[in-house]
């Protein structure tokens, strides 16, 4: 065996003295100030130093069962300690918000493939927080808190996951006993994929229709429960399970659920906002998509996720390929180059970084939003929801399909290494492309927002009043049909892609026009789905942009000269990066020449090249502790090769020196052949 050396490896010492900011300073930034920075280091830092969880033990290595268990184990060492801090903290909600926020970072060390727990707060008592009346709060949030039950929220079924409407469980009113009825009356009623369901929670939101008075009134919410508190044995007529291996999230547990006349109290419909009179008379809410409230919440959340997973990928790629050397530039040098010399390799990894500024920008301001639209909605006001269901539907997509995208193209810069379990791309592609379908499948999700984007355009080209977002939807119908000069300053850029989507948008609702001659309004909408996801990529491209730029403008004004400089770059390579991969739909609707493009080409490579400075500084500003980071290719020493060699020591064939395979088949083959 080698010997193993574990100093900073000196390379990246090289890379890390070049930088010309305070790392720190931007750290700070990153986390909101320097009392987060010291608050979140704290935090990971209780969490991580927990011993028993063992956090050296390779779970890659053990099967579907024992994975399961020892994150059952890990998560009953996190959650009593969680719960322990928020008292510690003193309590409140905000505080709360607080511990998740940094957790969501914590957890890629402790639950590398999903955490069994995460619908508890995630959603089970998030829809209760949303859609339970007074008295039902007091009932059943203090429980949630202290974790007395653990939930998980149970929509989709085998037959239906996107189209709700049609879910088939149903609850029915009996008002001589005040109690709903449960059933799953087919296969295809069967809940099936709720996370933590299989053998976790006891308890369930439960998404039924709900019939009452011989009526159907649509699909509410529902608390039941459905495993015993002492036993865990599933309750009278519930049928209960894990739905088997995945592509990933295998500690999440996700499960199938059935009932068979489960009765469950009147209490037990969450009624803040569908109401129903014990004498089984329904009043319908004041906005019918109140239910789908928790959706809402948890896409909005999704980006932050999309940050924490994006800021992992980057940080491996980044430090491998300041460690890794391989390939002269020039034949006949002595030295091979770090890998980083090469452009093309600089191309697969600066953009990822400025990406991962660019959509925290937008998951602050996307959570602020919510924030306000949602205290609207307390105070009986709706006016935004759809604003802000068509944004974190487009933000949603765009967003979790460029995490994967992002992060494949980041293992693909690591070579073969790259494929290596340890080197975490594997979890992190995982963990994205799952989030790719659920919450709401990315295609479906894009076309929510081109929903919205083809009423904003009616309204536009009939003078009426846009919400903000799609003011430029404006300056498109008052060019009428003039297309848009070409300016090359980042705002230039930023119109650039306004006119773009613009363009896409006012053509697919020409399209729809001309095919409703012939066909509904949906079926023509539906023949017309190809360029209305494309409209919603476009408008999402236009959103993010906007928002880092106004959230730079204002960055630039309270940081030093240095880290300015570096803001100013995140920015000139995330437009330039954007408008080139996009160069086709700016060319319908921007006078844009091919000089132009010559000279954004010859600006990207310039900027690549200034970031060859920065990116260790904005990576290291992360501040991912190793742990987090979780590679054998992103450790902060950068002692990449020997992390490799220990990890593959690891490997359970390597405990012994003959395996008795050989004995048994290997053996007998080799014989046979003599
Ligand atoms: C501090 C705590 C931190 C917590 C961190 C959070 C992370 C937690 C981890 C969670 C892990 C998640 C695990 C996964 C969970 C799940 O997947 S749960 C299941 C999710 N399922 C879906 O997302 C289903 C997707 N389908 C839909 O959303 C809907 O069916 C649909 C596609 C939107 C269609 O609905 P439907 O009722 O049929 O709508 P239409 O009749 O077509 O009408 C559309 C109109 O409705 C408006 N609208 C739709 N949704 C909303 C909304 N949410 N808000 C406001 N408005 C909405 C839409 O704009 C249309 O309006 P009009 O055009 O005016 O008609
Ligand atoms: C890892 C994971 C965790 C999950 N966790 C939960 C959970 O905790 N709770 C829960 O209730 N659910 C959960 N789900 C379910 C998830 O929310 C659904 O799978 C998701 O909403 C997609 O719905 P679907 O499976 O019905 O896909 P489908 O709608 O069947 O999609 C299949 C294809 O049809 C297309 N399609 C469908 N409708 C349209 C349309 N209107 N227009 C154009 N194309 C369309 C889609 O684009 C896609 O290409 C989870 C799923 C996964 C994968």
């Amino acid at each position: 065996m080698p010997a193993i050396s574990k100093t900073i490896n000196k390379d990246l010492k090289e890379e890390r003295d070049k930088v010309k900011f305070n790392i720190e300073e931007f750290t700070n930034w990153f986390y909101g100030g320097s009392e987060k920075v010291l608050e979140k280091r704290k935090i990971e830092n209780y969490f991580l130093s927990d011993k028993s969880l063992n956090l050296e033990t390779d779970t890659s290595y053990l099967s579907y069962k024992e994975k399961y268990e020892e994150a059952i184990r890990r998560s009953c060492i996190v959650y009593p300690k969680m719960l322990k801090l928020h008292q510690e903290l003193g309590g409140t909600e905000e505080d709360f918000r607080k511990i998740m926020d940094n957790l969501r970072y914590t957890m890629s060390a402790i639950q590398k493939e999903g955490n069994p727990f995460m619908l508890h707060f995630g959603m089970f008592t998030v829809t209760i927080m949303n859609l339970a009346n007074d008295e039902q709060l007091s009932e059943w949030l203090p429980k949630c808190v202290n974790c007395e039950i653990l939930g998980t929220y149970a929509q989709t079924e085998l037959g239906h996951g996107t189209f709700i409407k049609k879910l088939e469980t149903t609850a029915t009113y009996d008002p001589k006993t005040k109690e709903f009825v449960l059933n799953t009356p087919t296969l295809t009623a069967y809940k099936w994929w709720p996370g933590n369901l299989g053998h976790t929670v006891n308890h369930a939101i439960v998404m039924a229709q709900l019939y009452t008075k011989g009526e159907c009134c649509g699909i509410q919410p529902f608390i039941v429960q459905i495993r015993d508190l002492e036993t865990h044995k599933p309750m009278p007529g519930i049928t209960v399970g894990d739905i088997g291996n995945k592509v990933g999230f295998q500690t999440v547990n996700n499960g199938f659920l059935a009932f068979n006349n489960v009765r469950i109290p009147y209490k037990n419909m969450l009624m803040k906002s569908s109401k129903l009179s014990e004498d089984g008379t329904f009043i319908k809410p004041k906005n019918a998509k109140q239910n789908y409230g928790t959706m809402v919440f948890v896409r909005v959340y999704m980006i932050m996720d999309v940050v924490v997973n994006m800021s992992r990928a980057a940080t491996i790629a980044t430090r491998y390929s300041m460690v890794r050397r391989q390939s002269p530039i020039n034949p006949n040098d002595e030295v091979e180059p770090k890998i980083i010399e090469h452009m093309t390799q600089q191309y697969k990894i600066f953009p990822a970084i400025a990406k991962v500024i660019i959509y925290k920008c937008m998951a602050d301001n996307l959570r602020n939003l919510y924030q306000q639209i949602t205290l609207e909605g307390t105070k009986g006001s709706f006016e935004r929801a759809p604003e802000l269901h068509a944004l974190s539907c487009c933000l949603k997509a765009v967003c979790t399909n460029d995490a994967a995208k992002t992060t494949e193209i980041l293992r693909l810069a690591c070579g073969g290494h790259g494929f290596l379990n340890s080197s975490g791309f594997a979890d992190n592609y995982k963990n994205a492309t799952a989030a790719q379908t659920y919450e709401g499948e990315n295609t479906v999700m894009l076309l929510q927002t081109a929903r919205f984007l083809i009423k904003s355009f009616t309204k536009a080209k009939n003078g009426e009043k846009l919400t903000e977002g799609v003011f430029y939807l404006n300056d498109f119908v008052k060019r009428n049909g003039k297309r848009e000069p070409f300016d090359d300053s980042i705002r230039g850029i930023l119109r650039a892609i306004q006119a773009a989507a613009a363009g896409k948008i006012s053509s697919a609702w020409k399209h729809i026009e001309e095919k409703k001659k012939f066909l509904t309004v949906e079926e023509a909408t539906n023949q017309t789905g190809i360029e209305l996801i494309r409209c919603a990529e476009l408008h999402c491209y236009v959103c993010l942009l906007q928002t880092g730029i106004e959230e730079i403008e204002q960055i630039i004004k309270n940081v030093s000269p240095a880290l300015r400089e570096v803001f100013k770059n995140v920015l000139e390579l995330y437009a330039i990066d954007n408008v080139l991969n996009m160069i086709g739909d700016i060319l319908q609707h921007v006078d844009m020449t091919n000089a132009d493009i010559d000279k954004l080409q010859k600006r990207l490579e310039a900027v690549l090249t200034f970031f060859r400075s920065s990116a260790i500084g904005i990576v290291d500003g992360f501040d991912l502790s190793d742990a987090v980071v979780s590679s054998t290719l992103g450790t902060y020493d950068g002692n990449v090769y020997e992390n490799i060699f220990e990890a593959a020591m690891k490997s359970p064939l390597n405990q012994e020196d003959v395996n008795k395979s050989f004995h048994l088949y290997l053996k007998p083959f080799l014989k046979s052949n003599l």
